[in-house]
């Protein structure tokens, strides 16, 4: 982590209280100055945007946004339901085509590139609703992503060269708290070990810069710790940048460095958490008078 994340996340600690935020939170839409986000270069950017937009017949989604990510950074970002936070991930991951603006990964231009160039670049990913095969067992969606990250023409000899993989499969499913659970198919798995298979997916491939979408969708609230942990530890242990968006506040102000408010397509706040709940332009836009 850079000094300037490690600073953020005291404040993160600090500034830390429960709840959830998101579909119930007041709406207004005057302000749109951005708090606390830097328009300045910095070397140590991974990602930077620059007034990213993205316009569905017209209708504008997602707004002007631009920031930068450092490496070992962890964001978080927060909003109203229908603000843009899924656009702006997929528009990050190239799923959606920017309409506006400019989007780098390591100082290189990646607005117009595929979601596969992407990846193979770095950039990872997981989705708001579950993306596993049911009938597949745990480590075969796990060594059959090692077989897809490996090269074009791996994943057709997926049987045949199976045991290539062993040594990858079995450590990610050890790091991700699965290794009991290796030759369970997927559809036996509660929400959080689907969540957490989803993790290992992604990790297997060994993305550098990791969006996460809602992980704590449809999981137990036991379950929350772990995958908590789980995602501190990809962060922390593995130096991973990551991206998350979130809307249970007591889980991401004990992960994040910095917080971003997504309103109405556009990113109202970027800062620490400390910084952005203490807001009064957030407080008033996006997180009501009884925060
Ligand atoms: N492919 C699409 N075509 C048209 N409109 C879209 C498309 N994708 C998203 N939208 C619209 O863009 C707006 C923002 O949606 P988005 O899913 O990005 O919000 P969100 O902040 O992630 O919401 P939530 O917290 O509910 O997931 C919504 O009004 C949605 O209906």
């Amino acid at each position: 982590m850079s000094n300037r994340a490690a600073a953020a996340a005291s404040s993160a600690t600090a500034g830390a209280s429960a709840g959830v935020v998101g579909a119930s939170a007041g709406v207004v839409s005057a302000p749109v100055e951005v708090v606390g986000a830097s328009a300045e270069a910095s070397v140590d950017s991974v990602l930077r945007l620059r007034g990213v937009g993205w316009s569905v017949r017209g209708v504008p989604i997602v707004e002007e946004v631009s920031f930068d990510v450092h490496e070992g950074e962890f964001i978080a970002f927060i909003g109203p339901n229908g603000a843009g936070k899924t656009s702006l991930f997929n528009l990050i991951s190239g799923i959606y085509p920017a309409t506006h603006g400019v989007i780098e990964l390591d100082g290189a231009d990646i607005t117009t590139e595929s979601v596969h160039g992407r990846a193979r670049r770095g950039l990872g990913r997981t989705f708001q609703t579950s993306s596993l095969w049911n009938g597949m067992t745990v480590a075969d969606h796990v060594r059959l992503a090692a077989q897809a990250a490996a090269g074009p023409g791996a994943s057709y000899r997926i049987w045949r060269r199976a045991g290539r993989y062993a040594g990858q499969v079995a450590e990610t499913l050890e790091r991700t708290e699965l290794a009991h659970r290796a030759d369970t198919l997927a559809s036996a798995l509660s929400h959080g070990e689907k969540r957490k298979l989803e993790l290992a997916v992604l990790l297997v491939s060994d993305p550098r810069l990791i969006l996460l979408d809602e992980p704590m969708a449809g999981v137990s609230a036991e379950e929350v710790p772990a995958l908590t942990a789980l995602i501190r530890s990809v962060h922390r242990d593995l130096g991973r940048t990551v991206l998350m968006v979130e809307h249970h506040m007591d889980v991401l102000l004990g992960l994040a460095d910095r917080l971003a408010v997504m309103h109405h397509g556009t990113l109202l706040a970027l800062d620490t958490p400390a910084a952005v709940m203490a807001d009064a332009t957030v407080q008033q836009a996006y997180l009501g008078e009884g925060l």
